[in-house]
């Protein structure tokens, strides 16, 4: 996931910039990030969600059979039938998302979706699955995203070599994996004394 978001944000200066810049507001160029700093992080947020809905790293969600025979729409479902949700079409799906849904908008989170959370309540964005079996390390890998990307982010200057655009091909399998490798360069934005 941290290496969608990298790549996505290379590819998206404006949002690369956007971030650092909510960082420099929120916390400054002379601490680092801790995870109390979080919740004060909206923009950041956001933008791991756009990772989630772009990239989910279970395109295919965990498998579900139906323990009755059921309706839904206008399909009949016998009991025993299997479900496997198609959460990477579902979370693209222009019906939901109306406004380039295949594009990186972070912003789309904090206007026309801003209620939409991605913890198994919102069914536009399962990127964690739902029910049951929904990810029981759900908040920890958040947590983590979340604070990984904000020490990455505050303390380094991210580029590619010779400013290349990031290629975003994805690789096919059950988990959602970059084709090609990512190389980033990297230089430091804070004062030495705090690395
Ligand atoms: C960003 C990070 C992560 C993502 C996007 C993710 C995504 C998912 C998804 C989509 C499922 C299938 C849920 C379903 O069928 O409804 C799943 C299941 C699971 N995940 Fe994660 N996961 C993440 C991190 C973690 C971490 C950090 C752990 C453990 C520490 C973990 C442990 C599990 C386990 C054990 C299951 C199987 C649950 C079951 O079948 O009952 N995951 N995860």
């Amino acid at each position: 996931m941290l290496i969608w978001a990298l790549s996505l944000l290379l590819n998206h200066r404006h949002v690369l910039k956007k971030v650092q810049q909510e960082l420099d507001d929120q916390i400054g160029k002379n601490r680092r990030v801790t995870e109390s700093d979080l919740n004060n992080l909206p923009y950041l947020y956001a933008v791991v969600k756009e990772t989630l809905r772009l990239y989910p790293a279970s395109p295919l969600s965990g498998l579900r059979e139906f323990s009755e025979d059921t309706t839904v729409g206008n399909y009949k479902i016998p009991k025993g039938t299997w479900l496997i949700l198609n959460s990477w079409k579902l979370q693209r799906d222009p019906r939901v998302w109306q406004e380039n849904p295949s594009k990186f908008m972070p912003e789309r989170f904090l206007k026309a979706h801003k209620k939409l959370d991605v913890k198994g309540q919102s069914f536009e964005l399962l990127p964690f699955g739902a029910g049951r079996r929904i990810c029981p390390g759900m908040n920890f890998g958040l947590q983590m995203m979340h604070l990984v990307l904000a020490s990455l982010l505050q303390s380094f200057e991210v580029s590619t070599v010779a400013d290349e655009a990031v290629d975003m091909t994805e690789s096919a399998g059950l988990t959602n994996l970059k084709a090609t490798p990512l190389d980033v360069l990297v230089a430091p934005r804070l004062a030495s004394r705090l690395y």
